[in-house]
């Protein structure tokens, strides 16, 4: 990211720039803290799983030869003790004997089969076995060590992010610890003296749409926003706000809204140019979201990236999905090939496009393909509100039954969405 400052870029030409950021720097973390983050390593079995070969029922343990039955099915002699716990360690079976055992326990010696509780007969010391229960057959209702994988088996590959499914694997496996780049902790800088946070707002005020949808939206490209300021409109106080937050140097990206055009009253441009900020996209032919701008903060040890999202709510939300995304990937140490995801879909109706630029379409799906959402003006929301993607249409739009790359709108993979016109 040496790029020199530029002008207006390709879509295309800012989505491999903002890919091409360095990843953040791995950290050993407890497997709670490292839920989300990227593995630098591949979890692998510390042990056999199971480690010991376990019962898959409550029931009893059955040695392999039984008692001859005074009624004529097969019979053991039932130990007396009573399994508590599946931590109970029972002593190896005699033959004959029978023990009881919990699911989960570790089966002594010498058993043969587990019979589940239900399909057995307990008369005073003896245990017989219902006729017709399948469990007297070799090795039933035993789970044998090592079923589920051998020691040193790879259970997740290095490269793929610790769901929280994954890190029960690596507890399962015996880990505490693993090696993740975590996620990207941001810190979001919401600009505009107009913005309201509640209620109705008045002649020339806005309610924000930010503050309250970015969070989560950060979190589901992987990211942590940690900590939300809100300033007014002033370069100064904005310029400062930046340094300052480099100089503590405890998250990875500031995100900003609002203050990104070229005119007397936008303070983004004018607070990175007094920070001395290296601009590497700044302005995409795009529309929405052209004056968005992606800038490298010097910062003692790692690179500070801060993305600068247009104030008009469709346009910094395209922003966010065209260019966050990529970033964030990158930060996170996601494989090159990965990094700019596109969805190949077909257009069900005609595609407008933009005056200049590409076009990036809030879709929603209808039967033959992708529908524009419509109120998809550059200030507005309710459209994005409907989509669950971004058509990138380009200049002279797109006809019915035509390919179109769709950029996945973060958040709106809701189960709820209507396909259908
Ligand atoms: N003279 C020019 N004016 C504008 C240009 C331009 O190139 N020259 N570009 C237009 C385009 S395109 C866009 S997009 C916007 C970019 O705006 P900024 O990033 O500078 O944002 P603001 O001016 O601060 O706000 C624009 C608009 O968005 C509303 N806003 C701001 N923050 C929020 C928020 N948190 N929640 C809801 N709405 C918000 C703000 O009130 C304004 O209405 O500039 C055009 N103008
Ligand atoms: O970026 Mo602005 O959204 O083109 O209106």
């Amino acid at each position: 990211m040496t790029q020199p400052r530029t002008a207006m870029i390709t879509l295309t030409q800012a989505r491999e720039r903002a890919a091409a950021a360095g990843p953040l720097a791995a950290d050993r973390l407890s497997l709670q803290e490292a839920i989300g983050g990227v593995l630098l390593d591949p979890v692998r079995a510390l042990q056999d799983i199971p480690h010991a070969s376990t019962s898959a029922m409550d029931g009893w343990a059955l040695a392999a030869d039984p008692l001859r039955s005074s009624t004529g099915g097969p019979e053991w002699a039932l130990r007396p003790e009573q399994a508590q716990s599946p931590a109970d360690r029972p002593a190896p079976l005699l033959p004959g004997e029978a023990t009881e055992v919990l699911t989960g326990s570790v089966v002594p010696t010498g058993t043969h089969a587990v019979l589940r509780t239900e399909h057995g007969i307990t008369d005073g010391p003896r245990l017989r076995a219902l006729s017709t229960s399948p469990d007297t057959a070799p090795q039933r209702n035993v789970r044998p060590a090592g079923a589920e994988c051998r020691a040193e088996d790879q259970l997740v590959p290095a490269g793929a992010v610790l769901t929280p499914a994954r890190a029960a694997v690596a507890a399962v496996a015996g880990h505490d610890h693993v090696t993740v780049i975590r996620r990207p902790r941001v810190h979001l800088v919401l600009t505009g003296a107009e913005v309201t946070t509640s209620g109705m707002p008045a002649p020339g005020e806005v309610r924000d749409v930010f503050g309250l949808a970015l969070p989560q939206m950060l979190h589901e490209m992987g990211a942590a926003a940690v900590t939300t300021q809100r300033l007014g409109d002033d370069p100064e106080t904005l310029a400062a706000t930046l340094r300052q937050i480099s100089e503590v140097g405890s998250v990875d990206l500031i995100v900003t809204s609002g203050g990104t055009a070229h005119s007397r009253a936008d303070a983004l441009r004018p607070a990175l140019h007094a920070l001395g900020a290296e601009l590497t996209v700044d302005s995409v032919d795009m529309r929405p979201g052209h004056p968005v701008l992606l800038a490298r903060l010097s910062r003692r040890k790692e690179p500070l990236y801060l993305l600068g999202l247009p104030g008009n709510p469709l346009a910094g939300f395209s922003a966010l999905t065209a260019l966050g995304v990529p970033l964030l990937r990158a930060l996170r140490g996601i494989p090159a090939a990965e990094r700019t995801p596109t969805v190949g879909l077909t257009a069900g109706a005609r595609l407008p496009a933009a005056r200049r630029g590409v076009r990036l379409l809030p879709v929603r799906r209808g039967p033959k393909g992708v529908l524009p959402a419509g109120h998809s003006r550059s200030h507005m929301m309710r459209g994005l509100a409907q989509s669950e993607a971004l058509a990138i249409v380009p200049e002279g739009g797109l006809a019915p039954g035509d390919p179109v790359d769709c950029l996945l709108v973060p958040g709106q993979r809701g189960e709820d969405f209507e396909w259908d016109d």
